[in-house]
């Protein structure tokens, strides 16, 4: 069996020691030859590389692993590189959810103002990561799910038109049908979805039972509205999380037809979000107190022990377990499903054709073939065209370096829907990036 070479960008996220124990749990399905972490915060990185050195010592010590802060040493002779850097770091984060709020507006890593904020910025460091890894590693899979990922995924289809090694993805809509199948009580990867939308906004017009081929919809909305909606893995979750995944119930009584992905909820209600957040509180900081805690705790006890001792077990991590699927698809030309951000091209008959949208796809070794939908109702369509043109013209403003372009996306997003209230926030948002942002004129 074919062995394999990964490098993960943002090798210092809270996310990778997830990943490092998924690698060496799923070592039989994807083989890795040579593991390397990259990130531009060397204390970060040099903590969880720490962490990796002693885990593969004892677990997978064949594996070469190398942990660095230099772009040939990280890139080159990779097969596939997995991103997930955040531009500006958890602290940007919450001024990105902070500042809209204490305007009365929804303050959201990837939905709103903050969304936007944190696009400009990562915009800015995946193009210029993507022309280094392209530089060392021509031919290598980029798997990026560095968010916005909507944002990120128009601005890379522009940078590199011909590209065809990049994808993008988000675990949400997996997350979704991992929580159906809970509510269910069967295994998720029975559950065969049909799903339509952009990045972090969309639904599933489906659910069908992978063996019957019945539409198990009707009876997970009947279990919605009778039970709630939880995360799978609910007992793992902090309380955001859990009133997130609450406002399912609310999204289905309100507009039944299809089952939302649980960010829908900024779009819709607005107004209801903005309210029910505490600016001086949000996910940012829960994260910060929270998981990133927890990971830099656990790597510096095993790093002092010399020793994992009993931080390792057999408790899958669905996000890493997912990344991974799509590689190893894509490695041995599986072919099989997942739900994947791609270019348009008639995937939803009635949206343009250059629309990043989010969509199911078979997946193998020649890239994603995404699944046609036909047209969607009108009531979805207007809210997509909305947000897509949001997208757009923020990867305008990033390209034109045009203030114009960013305070029309401001204006447009439902999240804001005013032009006074766009150009006070906007101006408030170039003010908290200085440095991070490309110059507006
Ligand atoms: N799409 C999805 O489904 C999904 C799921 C989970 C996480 N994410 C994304 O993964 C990323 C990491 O999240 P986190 O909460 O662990 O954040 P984090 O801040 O803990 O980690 C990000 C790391 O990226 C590094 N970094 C920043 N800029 C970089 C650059 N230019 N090059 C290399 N490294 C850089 C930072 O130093 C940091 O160590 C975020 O973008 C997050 O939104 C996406
Ligand atoms: O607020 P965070 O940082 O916990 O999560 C934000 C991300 O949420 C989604 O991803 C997963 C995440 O990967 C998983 O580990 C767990 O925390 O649940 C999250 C929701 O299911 C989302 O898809 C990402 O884009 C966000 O960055
Ligand atoms: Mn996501």
């Amino acid at each position: 069996m074919r062995k394999f070479s990964v490098c993960i960008v943002g090798g210092g996220s809270t996310f990778t020691l997830g990943f490092l124990k998924s690698f060496v749990r799923m070592r039989e399905q994807f083989p890795l030859k040579k593991l390397v972490l990259f990130d531009i915060d060397k204390e970060r990185q040099d903590i969880i590389g720490k962490f990796g050195e002693i885990l593969f010592n004892e677990k997978f010590p064949e594996l070469e692993f190398v942990y660095t802060t230099d772009v040939k040493e990280a890139y080159e002779g990779m097969d596939f590189v997995f991103m997930q850097m955040r531009a500006g770091g958890l602290p940007m984060r919450a001024k990105d959810e902070h500042i809209p709020l204490s305007m009365g507006m929804v303050g959201q890593e990837t939905c709103g103002a903050g969304g936007m904020a944190y696009g400009l910025r990562s915009v800015v460091d995946m193009i210029k990561a993507v022309h280094d890894i392209r530089e060392f590693a021509p031919a290598a899979w980029i798997l990026n799910y560095s968010n916005p990922a909507a944002i990120v995924a128009e601005a890379l289809r522009r940078e590199f038109p011909n590209d065809k090694r990049i994808l993008n993805i988000c675990d949400q809509p997996e997350n979704v049908v991992r929580s159906c199948s809970r509510l269910l009580g069967v295994d998720w990867e029975t559950l065969d979805p049909v799903y339509f939308g952009l990045n972090h906004y969309g639904w599933f017009t489906h659910i069908y039972d992978i063996n019957t081929g019945e539409d198990l919809l009707p009876k997970i909305k009947d279990l919605i509205s009778q039970n709630g909606f939880l995360p799978q893995d609910a007992e793992q979750r902090d309380p955001s999380w859990l009133d997130t995944y609450g406002m399912v119930e609310t999204l289905m009584k309100d507009y039944p037809e299809f089952l939302p992905n649980t960010y829908n909820q900024y779009y819709l209600y607005p107004e209801y979000k903005a309210s029910h957040l505490n600016p001086d509180f949000t996910r940012a900081d829960e994260v910060m107190a929270g998981r990133e805690k927890r990971v830099f705790t656990e790597c510096k006890e095993v790093i002092a022990a010399g020793t994992l001792g009993d931080k390792f077990d057999d408790i899958s991590d669905a996000h890493a377990e997912m990344m991974i699927n799509v590689a190893e698809a894509i490695a041995y030309n599986k072919n099989n499903r997942h739900i994947l951000i791609v270019e348009n091209n008639g995937a939803i008959n009635n949206m343009q054709d250059d629309a990043m949208v989010e969509v199911v796809c078979e997946l193998g070794t020649n890239g994603p073939r995404p699944m046609r939908v036909g047209n969607i109702p009108q009531f979805n369509l207007g809210l997509l065209v909305n947000q897509v043109s949001c997208e757009k013209l923020i990867a305008d403003a990033y390209f034109e370096k045009s203030y114009q372009k960013a305070l029309e996306a401001f204006t447009l997003n439902r999240m804001i829907n005013d032009g006074k209230k766009a150009r006070k926030i906007l101006d408030a948002l170039i003010e908290a990036n200085k440095g991070m942002w490309p110059d507006l004129k």
